[in-house]
């Protein structure tokens, strides 16, 4: 994938939040506030604006009805207000489809932003200005349910991995992890700009589609407590895997289907990646440990299922199928192949 040459790339500072077209907002509303507790920053009668405790910004995740679900955009908050006009020629470079959206006609709470799409068909969003929310951290009276922190990354599925790889690349992230076949054929990546594992990681399988949204909370506890609250309530079918440890990252998690299908990961303990020449940590993809250290097997729903994306119309895009991914090899404890 080409890098334009005189065409700086913004500089991406983080994962900022995902906005996801949802079937029914009410029914939604249950699981991503009621169940999980993300705080209602601003609620329109089409829209929520969510937030985690630790989050100063208006939102980190938005849900907007609509006749289908599917991911609307990903979004990646950047340094400077400059880096959002070179954001716009970056992607123009690329040929890829790019549009201007200016303060107030986008999403509720951003200032001006670019949206484009970008060379692996997703729908992305490059923003400086958002507003400012108040301070939860030891709002301890209205931390509710999973006690989500904050947004931790987006996981896409693609079927070019090597090519999602250098885009990344081109973009400035790091590369933290990989899993990779005995010639380092690559499957799988997490890619990050803050310090930590990922802001962003791939999947190998049909794309453009969204895998999961990441969020994190502080501690371990929290991600068994999810499981429990969903247990208590007789919605244990929206669990979809784990609770479990994660060989990639280590982090501890469960992985959870909201109403629609969309998959959230509820993330915790993975670790600090900030120094200059941190090192990938390559796994080998018939080691049973890089996705379950437990080597406990990955329901194939996990692999098979993931939302589509929007173009910037709001239409659906077609899905192209898989290059190279894990099913394609005796994985183990996966019991795929
Ligand atoms: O299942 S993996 O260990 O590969 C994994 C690691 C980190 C994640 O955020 C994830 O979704 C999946
Ligand atoms: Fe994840």
């Amino acid at each position: 994938m080409a890098v334009p040459k005189d065409c700086p790339a913004p500089d991406v500072v983080r994962s900022a939040y995902a906005q996801l077209a949802v079937t029914d907002l009410a029914a939604s509303r249950w699981f991503w506030v009621d169940m999980l507790g993300f705080h209602v920053q601003c609620e329109t009668k089409d829209a929520l604006h969510l937030r985690g405790t630790d989050e100063l910004t208006h939102h980190s995740l938005v849900l907007r009805q609509n006749d289908v679900a599917a991911l609307d955009h990903i979004s990646y908050r950047v340094r400077t207000p400059e880096d959002v006009e070179r954001a716009a020629r970056y992607f123009d470079a690329l040929g890829c489809p790019v549009r201007r959206v200016p303060a107030g006609k986008g999403t509720n709470g951003v200032g001006d932003a670019v949206r484009v799409v970008d060379p692996l068909g997703f729908p992305v969003e490059f923003f400086y200005e958002i507003e400012r929310a108040e301070r939860l951290i030891q709002r301890y009276d209205l931390h509710r349910g999973a006690q989500i922190a904050r947004l931790d990354h987006f996981n896409i599925c693609t079927p070019d991995i090597p090519a999602a790889y250098e885009h990344y690349r081109g973009l400035g992230f790091g590369c933290s992890e990989t899993i990779e076949g005995d010639e380092h054929e690559l499957y799988a990546a997490w890619m990050f700009r803050k310090q930590t594992v990922h802001d962003v990681a791939f999947t190998g399988g049909a794309g453009p589609q969204l895998h999961h949204v990441g969020v994190a909370t502080h501690e371990s506890h929290q991600v068994l407590r999810t499981a429990d609250i969903f247990g208590a309530l007789h919605a244990e079918h929206h669990i979809e895997r784990g609770p479990g440890r994660h060989g990639v990252s280590n982090a501890f998690y469960v992985y959870l289907r909201d109403p629609d299908g969309h998959r959230v990961e509820i993330y915790t303990s993975d670790y600090y990646t900030g120094d200059p020449d941190h090192e990938t940590y390559r796994w080998n993809v018939h080691d049973d440990r890089r996705r379950d250290f437990w080597g406990n097997a990955v329901i194939e729903s996990w692999y098979k299922e993931a939302s589509p994306v929007l173009d910037l119309d709001g239409v659906p895009q077609p899905i192209s199928a898989t290059i190279l991914d894990e099913s394609a090899v005796k994985v183990g404890a996966d019991g795929l192949g």
